[in-house]
């Protein structure tokens, strides 16, 4: 079977010298997403009346929350007014790729990245370099991007435009006056930065009759049309109808529909070389269309894929529980729906004596799990418990066996001979009066100081190595607040450490209460252990016994507190004989009952759960301070 069947018009395709393939890169609210909707409208490609705020971010959740989750591709066509394409003044095409800023997603960022000859780097004029304009800088520079640096919001009064392109300068190693000076909020500087991408960026290099080969930066869920698969033709040409194949899988689909995106899905007969587009095969979940896979023909296919391709790998996990048992089955419908539009959320079901049925579920960071616990009770409208979240933890034994942990309720006991946490390499920036506050609350997280740079006279770049455990609970609220909000993090996974951890138990008149078992440093755990058993002693009403409530590593009490006993006589105060009131006060206590949970002998309101699990400082990272 030929590849492109005769009865469809050969792809329209555009000259790759015409061709410019960009992303954004910012730090968190530096404007990526207005300069983009400026970029939309400034090329026409969106008409004024249908122009609203941050167009691309199409999830009502991205656009509450003023964050770009998911990617998404833009073609806009420019002629340039200035610079070297303007005396020809022919119409260029630029892609532009909106990457997500946050650190949860830097996968998705650096495959973005992947399919760009070129990145805008934008930093607020007010605020200057942050920790992931460096990290995403970074990035940029492993994949030999050309670097165009733009200060945005130079109509602020705070704007120092001076300052900020020395910084930048600096970093890149440019002219101060290199740096464009644009205003994303009013438009100023936009045109004269798309003449900068269409002189400065490079066009696409690829082999236009080599087997085609295509990247795929990005794939969504669309209800109505399955999987919509974001790519960037690297050589040769994918055609409507053509039968592809998945490098990585070898799994076979048919492309029912091939095109661009201007913003809008723009079907055409294919997409040829350095072109970006999307493709849909029908395929029903993401996971069989993987970002960082290569698609190519199924007949005279390339055999080499291009790069490698890693799989989302969750590196914090949670419990998550319904606080009505009755909903188990609609969470799991929801886990379900959710999981056919992101790759990387692992669940699987679990059983907590105290919480009853759940799942634990695997997300890349915290602000993946933010989002997905927000999407679940809002989108599904189901009410959810959810543990504290933790890393994964890998247990060796001494007879040599291994276990993986992601409960900390399994976490083995017996004769252990070490047990590995995942680090992480952390980049923080602030002003240098803060070096002193960030250290400390480093140190007292058991980091490791890799090193350190002044950015310019006052800003300081600060690189530590830090177990992601002492991350994931309130690292970020600890230095916001100990910097007045002025320090930026950024982290990356590098790889696992022996460390001291041990897992500190909760036990209710003797029996364990799962949900709160936690592991900890060995030098934390009796905080942690203090902390829980006074808060729950609070939360916990007498009941008919003395109840001892106390934390322990293995067999070992570490603290201890005690519920004294209580006879609640709820028919105390009716004196007299009227049966029907009492009958009424003795329902009411059963109601009360029914949001008990039992925890061995004990009843436990369901609050108390929450209450100890909802408050911030409940993770076994805290206890130091
Ligand atoms: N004054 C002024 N405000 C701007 C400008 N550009 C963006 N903003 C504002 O800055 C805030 C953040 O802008 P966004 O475009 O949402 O930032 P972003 O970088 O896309 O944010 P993420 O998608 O979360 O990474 C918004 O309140 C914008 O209105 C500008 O040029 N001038």
């Amino acid at each position: 079977m030929p590849a492109t069947p005769k009865n469809v018009p050969a792809p329209s395709r555009t000259d790759p010298a015409l061709i410019r393939n960009f992303c954004i890169i910012a730090h968190i609210d530096h404007g990526k997403s207005t300069l983009a909707d400026r970029m939309l409208q400034l090329t026409g490609v969106v008409e004024q009346r249908q122009m609203r705020a941050q167009y691309l971010d199409r999830m009502d959740i991205e656009r509450e929350r003023g964050i770009t989750i998911k990617s998404q591709a833009v073609r806009l066509p420019w002629a340039p007014t200035e610079g070297p394409g303007a005396e020809q003044s022919k119409t260029h095409i630029l892609n532009m790729i909106d990457t997500p800023g946050h650190v949860d997603f830097t996968y998705e960022v650096s495959r973005s990245l992947a399919a760009c000859e070129g990145t805008v780097l934008l930093v607020d004029a007010a605020q200057g370099i942050e920790a992931q304009t460096l990290a995403n800088l970074y990035l940029a520079m492993e994949n030999d991007l050309k670097i165009v640096p733009v200060l945005n919001k130079i109509d602020l009064p705070a704007a120092q435009p001076e300052k900020f392109s020395e910084e930048l300068a600096n970093l890149i190693g440019c002219e101060p006056e290199d740096v464009l000076k644009v205003s994303a909020k009013t438009g100023m500087g936009v045109e004269a930065l798309l003449d900068k991408v269409v002189a400065e960026v490079p066009p696409p290099v690829g082999v236009a009759d080599a087997p085609a080969r295509a990247m795929i930066f990005d794939s969504v869920y669309d209800s109505y049309r399955g999987v919509v698969t974001y790519v960037r033709v690297i050589d040769g040409q994918l055609n409507r109808r053509e039968r592809i194949r998945m490098m990585s899988t070898g799994a076979t689909h048919e492309l029912l529909e091939i095109g661009v995106s201007s913003p809008e899905m723009t079907p055409a007969d294919g997409i040829g070389v350095g072109e970006v587009g999307y493709i849909i095969t029908g395929v029903k979940d993401v996971r069989q269309s993987k970002v960082g896979d290569t698609i190519t023909s199924l007949h005279n296919g390339a055999t080499e894929a291009l790069g490698g391709y890693k799989d989302p790998k969750p590196m914090v996990f949670s419990g998550l529980y319904p606080l009505d048992g009755s909903e188990y089955p609609d969470l799991r419908e929801a886990l379900d729906k959710l999981q056919l539009n992101d790759a990387a959320l692992v669940y699987e079901p679990e059983t907590s004596a105290a919480l009853g049925f759940g799942f634990r579920v695997g997300f890349l960071g915290l602000l993946h799990l933010d989002v997905i616990r927000e999407r679940l009770e809002r989108e599904f409208g189901l009410d959810l418990i959810a543990t504290a979240p933790n890393v994964v933890y890998r247990v060796v034994m001494e007879d040599g066996t291994e276990h993986t942990v992601t409960n900390p309720s399994e976490f083995p006991e017996g004769k252990i001979d070490q047990v590995f946490e995942p680090v992480v390499r952390a980049t923080l920036l602030a002003p240098s009066e803060f070096i002193g506050s960030i250290m400390e609350l480093c140190q007292n997280r058991r980091g490791t100081l890799l090193g350190m740079d002044y950015l310019s006279e006052d800003r300081v770049e600060i690189r530590y190595t830090l177990p992601l455990a002492e991350i994931v609970f309130d690292f970020f609220d600890q230095l916001k607040s100990k910097t007045r909000g002025y320090a930026s993090l950024d982290y990356e996974p590098t790889g696992e450490q022996s460390a001291q951890l041990v897992k500190v138990d909760i036990l209710l008149h003797g029996d364990k209460v799962d949900a709160f078992s936690a592991v900890t440093h060995k030098d934390a755990a009796y905080a942690y252990g203090v902390r829980l058993v006074a808060k729950l002693r609070e939360l916990i009403p007498r009941q008919a016994f003395e109840i001892p409530v106390q934390a322990a590593i293995g067999s070992r009490v570490i603290a201890r507190e005690t519920i004294r006993a209580i006879r609640k006589d709820v028919l105390a105060k009716c004196y007299g004989g009227d049966i029907s009131r009492k009958r009424k006060l003795l329902e009411k206590q059963k109601e009360g009952k029914k949001r008990m949970k039992m925890v061995g002998s004990v009843e436990v309101p369901q609050e108390a759960f929450i209450a100890v699990l909802s408050s911030d400082d409940s993770g076994p990272g805290k206890a130091k301070k």
